[in-house]
């Protein structure tokens, strides 16, 4: 048995099938992991947060892609990256006559505090060269276009949570599906990319699961389950 080391896991496409429904095998591997597990999403706060909670494990989330890291343990709260500029894109670009796609409730930007997300099935090149202007860039996870600080990102989430509980992110096993784990994946020691993962997460981890979704994650990790 090899030692387990601490976990970063992706949510959509990782822990989810492809609807994004969470795979609830996955709940007891996450909830009697041995070393400290971070949630890291481009989600915002609220959904790994509330999946902490019913899970009863200790709130230690990176959302948004990095712009929001939350540490219980330290009580430690951090924001980077420009939401200032990201809503001014949102804005330039309802103004050419786009709509963020969410509905005008928008739960998908609803408690977003440091970036801005945009549907799929709106269109990507106007978004691009508005970001550019703006000093963003525009991440495509596969679920959402994410209007972000490029100097931030699940990398810098992870060395933020390991600053705050004094942990080496080198020692860390990294699980994730898209670009935005490709940061996380450098930072981390270990690096799995699942099956469904796009070419940019798959080319900066370390190995690819045979499996895709949630039964890749389950792959990723099995050789540390007892
Ligand atoms: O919200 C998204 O677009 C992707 O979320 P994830 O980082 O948990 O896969
Ligand atoms: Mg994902």
């Amino acid at each position: 048995m090899t030692q387990t080391p601490p976990l970063l896991v992706d949510i959509d496409g990782t822990l989810t099938d492809e609807s994004r429904a969470i795979d609830p095998r996955v709940f007891p591997v996450l909830r009697e992991w041995p070393e400290p597990v971070v949630i890291a999403t481009g989600k915002a706060m609220p959904f790994p947060i509330a999946l902490c909670e019913f899970l009863s494990i200790e709130r230690t989330v990176v959302a948004e892609n990095g712009g929001v890291v939350f540490v219980e343990a330290t009580d430690e709260l951090q924001f980077e990256g420009d939401h200032e500029a990201s809503l001014a894109v949102a804005e330039a670009y309802r103004e050419l006559g786009h709509e963020l796609g969410f509905g005008s409730v928008d739960l998908a930007n609803r408690w977003r505090e440091t970036e801005v997300v945009v549907s799929l099935d709106q269109p990507l090149e106007p978004l691009e060269r508005l970001a550019a202007e703006y000093g963003l860039v525009v991440l495509d996870t596969g679920f959402a276009y994410h209007v972000t600080d490029p100097s931030v990102d699940k990398g810098t989430g992870l060395e933020a949570v390991c600053a705050e509980l004094g942990l080496d992110p080198a020692s860390f096993l990294a699980v994730g599906d898209s670009e935005n784990d490709a940061e996380a994946f450098e930072v981390a020691g270990e690096s799995v990319a699942v099956a469904n993962a796009d070419a940019t997460a798959k080319a900066r981890a370390d190995r690819v699961t045979e499996a895709g979704y949630a039964d890749g994650f389950l792959e990723a990790v099995a050789p540390y389950r007892r």
